[in-house]
């Protein structure tokens, strides 16, 4: 069951409103000030209806009275300009401050928060709720706190017109606050469970879309077609539910507001007959007060009933940016995402020392005691059965993941005594899958070193075998890769990625799979480029492949992994005498 809302989170979300004090106070300023103009209504029309019935007025003195309160609301309406406008930079204010720590929480994140949460639901929480909890917090606050004023001058000018004539309405007015209270609560669950439908609707289509070609390739439109309806009729049937509580509660809240004035102004009428000093203005005013003391409870209860759904979403991106358990590191990342090194044309030594892991949520280890020194320069081969635990080493390498038990070393340095970082800016990774961004061809590659000259990019691209290509396209390094890099072949994709990896200068090369997805040319052409590359700068590398042969004459070392432990290493002539080699080399 969900957690009542803490008092805290109430407390830091309407804390949010002093982001920005001088607009807090303006915002403050003016919502009194025309909330005050507002219920001066009834008194202008108390005071221009009973000058029906004074004898010996002049056609000047009415004039001027008119005037008084025409210049009266004319301010008014300039106050609820300012108000509104206030409002808005209030919230923008909110909103985007809430969005960048947000944002900013998320990229410090531990890649293991990204797997437990869909990342759907992130996005919709950057985007959607965070903007709705700025709007909350400043547009109907300001609404509520017009409210207040409403209700209670409204309460006050109705006692002191007639004491008589508000009793009468106490009843009604206590209906309005069981109704209000009573519907709150029903919204507030109907609500909660119709925001997970939009979260889920949000991560299926956000999915489906990335993987559109998954979707076309294997003819699933209409099943997806299917599924979206059938999601879209669950939304549809909580929406009708909270349709059907909300215009229930509206609609009795009009029956009673509404009859309670009617009803008074009755009663009111029929106390002009029988209590002398009742005048009609006076009856008028006190109507207009009750209308405005009914207002002034709706806008209340409305804003009760949104400040719960606001305080909802804020306690779940709470719940994510205050766990500090799952964040990366303390210490601050440097500015540019990675550092080029300063003496390239060298490697450094990499060694794990009786590391083991399991992957959060699972119960099996995947790595089990791997030890494994390699030198600067070295080249390794990493090879084994699908599942045996390769990629994970570069995981831990990485430092994406941390060991249970067990160290990584570079330079004899515990990665793990320094921030996460620390590790990356030594290495370079290039993976099966060239995962480019939706950008042009330059921003993909000046990724790794964003300070890059465009002479550095071409040169990059020069050692990746990339130049050509990209100087053929119609736009050049302008060209837009498209999502997921879609506009280009595996092998162009893969030559960028190279080109990235290359650009930074990395100490340490990591190869994933990074010829599998490639034909038998694309891939003799890309170790080719590895070889040269690894030949004339000296970089650490650690290849991860299926296809053992193609190691021969690239590797130095060789090692098998098998059920997350390292069963043989050596050079390659001598790894390939074992039987893991044999069996690996048949598959
Ligand atoms: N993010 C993850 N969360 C949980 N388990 C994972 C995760 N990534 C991988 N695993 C599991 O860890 C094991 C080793 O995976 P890993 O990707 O390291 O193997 P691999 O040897 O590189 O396989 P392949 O050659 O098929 O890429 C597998 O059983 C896999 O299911």
């Amino acid at each position: 069951m969900k957690k009542p809302l803490a008092n805290e989170d109430t407390y830091s979300l309407l804390k949010l409103l002093f982001i920005n004090k001088t607009l807090l106070i303006q915002h403050g300023i003016s919502t009194v000030i025309s909330a005050i103009i507002s219920l001066c209504y009834p008194l202008a029309l108390e005071e221009i209806t009973d000058l029906s019935t004074k004898q010996g007025i002049t056609g000047t003195e009415i004039f001027l009275i008119v005037l008084k309160w025409s210049a009266i609301y004319t301010f008014g309406a300039f106050m609820t300009r300012t108000r509104r406008i206030v409002s808005e930079k209030l919230g923008l204010e909110v909103s985007q401050k809430l969005k960048n720590d947000y944002f900013e929480e998320l990229l410090h994140k531990k890649i293991s928060t990204f797997t437990e949460q869909k990342t759907g639901n992130l996005t919709q929480q950057l985007n959607r709720d965070i903007d709705d909890i700025a709007t909350i917090i400043t547009t109907e606050l300001s609404a509520c706190l017009r409210g207040c004023a409403f209700f209670i001058v409204g309460i006050v000018c109705i006692l002191i017109y007639c004491s008589q004539l508000t009793m009468f309405t106490l009843l009604p007015m206590t209906l309005l606050a069981g109704v209000g209270g009573y519907h709150g609560k029903l919204l507030k669950k109907e609500k909660a469970e119709l925001s997970t439908l939009n979260g889920q609707m949000n991560v299926f289509t956000q999915e489906k879309l990335m993987q559109i070609r998954t979707v076309k390739l294997f003819t699933g439109e209409n099943v997806e077609l299917k599924n979206f309806q059938e999601l879209l009729e669950k939304i549809r049937g909580k929406v009708m539910v909270v349709a059907r509580y909300t215009s229930r509660f509206y609609a009795i809240m009009e029956f009673l507001g509404e009859n309670m004035v009617i009803w008074a102004l009755g009663y009111g009428v029929y106390l002009m007959h029988t209590t002398p000093g009742l005048t009609i203005g006076k009856l008028t005013a006190f109507a207009t007060y009750g209308v405005y003391t009914g207002m002034g409870f709706q806008l209340i209860a409305s804003f009760y009933a949104e400040f719960i759904k606001a305080a909802g979403m804020y306690s779940n991106i709470t719940k994510i940016s205050s766990d500090s358990s799952d964040r990366e590191d303390i210490l601050s990342t440097p500015k540019s995402p990675h550092k080029k090194s300063e003496k390239s044309a060298h490697g450094v030594s990499i060694r794990f020392e009786a590391v083991s892991f399991t992957y959060p949520g699972r119960d099996t280890s995947v790595i089990n005691d791997v030890s494994l020194s390699i030198s600067s320069g070295e080249i390794w081969g990493i090879v084994g059965q699908s599942g045996s635990g390769k990629s994970t080493l570069f995981h831990l390498l990485t430092n994406l993941y941390k060991p249970d038990s067990g160290s990584i070393f570079i330079e004899n340095s515990n990665i793990h005594n320094h921030p996460a970082w620390w590790a990356r800016q030594f290495i370079s990774i290039v993976s099966q899958e060239a995962l480019l961004f939706s950008t042009t061809i330059a921003e993909n590659i000046k990724y790794s070193w964003p300070n890059a000259s465009f002479e550095d990019i071409k040169e990059a691209c020069s050692r990746a075998d990339a130049l050509e290509f990209i100087q053929n396209l119609p736009s050049g390094f302008n060209t837009q890769v498209g999502e997921n890099g879609f506009s280009l072949s595996g092998g162009q994709r893969q030559r960028i990625s190279i080109a990235r990896a290359l650009l930074k200068e990395p100490q340490v090369l990591l190869l994933d799979e990074a010829t599998s997805g490639l034909d038998a040319n694309s891939e003799a052409s890309i170790q080719n480029i590895i070889e040269r590359e690894v030949k004339k700068h000296g970089f650490t590398v650690i290849i991860i492949t299926h296809r053992v042969n193609t190691l021969k004459n690239l590797t130095d070392y060789l090692a098998i992994m098998k059920n997350g432990r390292i069963t043989v290493s050596g050079t390659f002539d001598d790894v390939s005498e074992s039987a893991d080699f044999q069996l690996i080399s048949r598959t």
